[in-house]
């Protein structure tokens, strides 16, 4: 038996839609991501769930993603390879912009490589992740993918060989990340997405984007919120995620230098400088964005490490 980890990720970083892309990790040690465990060869494929958002989930196995990844990497390994008695722990809500569906995709595909003798290489993997995930969202996209199987702040380079790349970080940076509960997919939230950018919208977002990787580069904190500003998805977005307007407003009053959302939403996320401000944009959170049940938030740093083994 063998146990695999992928982490949650937020993909856009509000500043780089389909372009930048990090993971996190809760500060207090807990796993926030998906576990699968490969509990040995059988002459059938099957697939056991368990986890908190287990009910989230398609009731079709066949239709788990995990499924789904074992014959795409059978198929780009090009030979038909042992079944498998699997079991996904599912801890990330799905369609909340935590990047559930790539969390489950680069687990799985992680984990198949790793137990078949590693027959693809880091980067054929990645390419193997970003397929599946496009099969889900409509779009490649490496924004969450990425992530999740490296770590790190990434930003991604589609139309270069490399694919990715890590980018600085500030190393006192916790982000605080809350899922109010409620279901909205990417493709949905995709959808509303404007077909096109003028001329001077596409250069003020370029503007933006490389504004933040330089301050990066520079550890300009200052010049790093300042161009924290998501100037394609969110104003598509706002209407799906009305809320946003007055927790931005309540948060930055408090000196929280910058809230977004995460990936294609609802998962909202604040940037704090120090613990005072994680635990007051936590609290916030939790009062004025949980919805139910199913709502979770976290208070964490940047996950450096992405896939990974969990138990021998
Ligand atoms: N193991 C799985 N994990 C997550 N989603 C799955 C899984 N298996 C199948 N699915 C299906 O994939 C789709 C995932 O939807 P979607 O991409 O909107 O979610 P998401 O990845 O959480 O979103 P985001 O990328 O914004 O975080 C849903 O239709 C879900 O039922
Ligand atoms: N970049 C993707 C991330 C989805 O989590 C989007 O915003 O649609």
């Amino acid at each position: 038996m063998k146990s695999y980890f992928a982490p949650a990720s937020t993909g856009n970083f509000s500043v780089g839609f389909d372009l930048l892309g990090a993971a996190f990790a809760p500060k207090n040690g807990e796993l926030l991501g998906d576990e699968l465990v490969i509990e040995g060869e059988a002459a059938e494929l099957s697939l056991r769930l368990s986890g908190r958002y287990v009910h989230q989930l398609p009731g079709d196995v066949t239709d788990n993603l995990v499924i789904k990844c074992f014959y795409a990497f059978e198929q780009k390994v090009g030979k038909t390879l042992p079944r498998l008695k699997l079991h996904l722990k599912k801890h990330l809500p799905v369609g909340s912009g935590l990047g559930s569906s790539a969390c489950s995709i680069v687990v799985a595909c992680y984990a198949f490589n790793d137990y078949f003798g590693k027959p693809l290489s880091d980067f054929e993997l990645l390419q193997l992740t970003a397929v599946c995930e496009g099969g889900v969202s409509g779009a490649v996209h490496y924004d969450n993918v990425a992530p999740s199987l490296y770590g790190g702040l990434l930003l991604m380079l589609p139309e270069s060989p490399l694919l990715c790349r890590p980018l600085p970080w500030f190393p006192h940076w916790q982000v605080v990340l809350c899922y109010p509960g409620t279901v909205l997919s990417t493709k949905a939230a995709r959808e509303v997405m404007p077909k096109e950018l003028s001329l001077k919208h596409s250069i003020r977002f370029a503007n933006m984007l490389s504004r933040f990787v330089s301050a990066l580069y520079c550890q300009d904190e200052t010049e790093a919120f300042a161009a924290l500003q998501d100037l394609v998805a969110e104003p598509a977005r706002l209407p799906l995620i009305p809320e946003l307007t007055a927790i931005r407003a309540a948060l930055t009053a408090e000196g929280i230098g910058h809230v977004g959302i995460s990936g294609a939403g609802p998962t909202l996320f604040a940037v704090c400088q120090n613990d005072q401000q994680a635990e007051f944009a936590a609290a916030y959170f939790r009062q004025h964005y949980e919805k139910n049940q199913d709502a979770m938030t976290h208070i964490c740093t940047l996950a450096t490490v992405g896939a990974r083994v969990l138990l021998e």
